[in-house]
């Protein structure tokens, strides 16, 4: 007998996040993966606290992970454009729903494939699109291993607020703030200066990828370059790199976002970077696994 992740959440009084995390890092025994999902032993005893992993320990096992990955056989065609497709519907789903897109993942589905949804607005369609085109624009900057610059971050952004002409693709050049936030984004003449130097720092470090993506993310968010698609803009920014560095593309979910803005808030307030990169480890280590589970031998 087994149980799905909501209902081991349910018994143990802890989120579906955490049960994911916990059954893709081994921490339950005799869980076992069906397809997407997990299956839990239904006697299976809530892990112990204090469990929690450090990054570089994370880190670790996602690179052995990767490693064994590498030695499976490849994907066909096929199934890579499969898997891909089904990736795009939920990562525009949840990219958008975050930022108050009120299309639900069927919707998103079917607006990705032309249709129209009646009662929804159409910006909420055009967003759905502007995001599809914009993450297949970042595969083919995979594909050329483009370097990261501050004109390809405006290009991308470009294509994300395709619908909104005249601020596509170039800095604000009015204050903003984040709703929610305590920290409050440069001022519009320290764009381009903090972006060069946020750029300059990315490329000479020699941190691993996942926590320098972690550090990248949180600091771009905080100088917020453009008047409106930061976050979308940024999200693809962190799938950018990791596909280039040879890891699977992440999904921060909807749900997930509580976690996902304390992260900023750890950061900005009590100078913490760690919350980030586990946040955004945690993601990869789970797509390591699916894959892992798929291609099994
Ligand atoms: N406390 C915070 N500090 C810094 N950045 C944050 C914080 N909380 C959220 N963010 C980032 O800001 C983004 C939201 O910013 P904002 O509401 O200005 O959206 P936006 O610029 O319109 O872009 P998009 O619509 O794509 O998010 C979030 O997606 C997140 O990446």
């Amino acid at each position: 007998m087994f149980m799905t992740v909501k209902e081991a959440a349910e018994k143990w009084g802890i989120s579906d996040r955490r049960v994911r995390i916990l059954c893709s890092e081994g921490k339950i025994p005799g869980v076992t993966r069906e397809g997407r999902s997990w299956a839990i032993p239904a006697d299976a005893v809530k892990p112990e606290d204090g469990r929690y992993k450090t990054v570089e320990s994370l880190l670790a096992m996602i690179d052995t992970k990767k490693a064994e990955l590498d030695t499976r056989r490849p994907l066909t065609e096929g199934e890579v454009e499969r898997l891909t497709e089904e990736f795009i519907v939920e990562y525009t789903y949840n990219s958008n729903a975050m930022e108050g897109n009120t299309l639900t993942l069927r919707e998103t589905d079917m607006v990705l494939r032309g249709l129209t949804i009646d009662q929804k607005p159409l910006k909420d369609h055009m967003e759905a699109i502007d995001h599809k085109e914009a993450f297949e624009f970042v595969q083919d900057l995979v594909k050329e291993q483009v370097p990261l610059t501050e004109n390809i971050i405006k290009q991308i952004h470009y294509l994300v607020l395709m619908d909104k002409k005249d601020d596509r693709g170039v800095y604000r050049r009015v204050p903003v703030r984040i709703m929610g936030a305590k920290h409050e984004p440069v001022q519009p003449y320290l764009i381009q200066p903090k972006m060069e130097q946020l750029l300059d720092s990315y490329r000479n470090s020699t941190e691993h990828v996942i926590p320098r993506l972690a550090q990248f993310h949180i600091e771009f968010q905080g100088i917020h370059p453009f008047i409106d698609g930061n976050g979308r803009t940024g999200r693809l920014l962190i799938n950018l790199e990791l596909m280039k560095a040879g890891y699977p593309p992440i999904d921060i979910k909807f749900t997930d976002r509580v976690a996902y803005y304390k992260a900023f808030d750890e950061y900005y307030g009590k100078h913490k970077p760690d919350a980030m990169g586990k946040l955004l480890a945690g993601y990869v280590n789970e797509r390591l696994d699916s894959y892992l589970a798929m291609l099994k031998e």
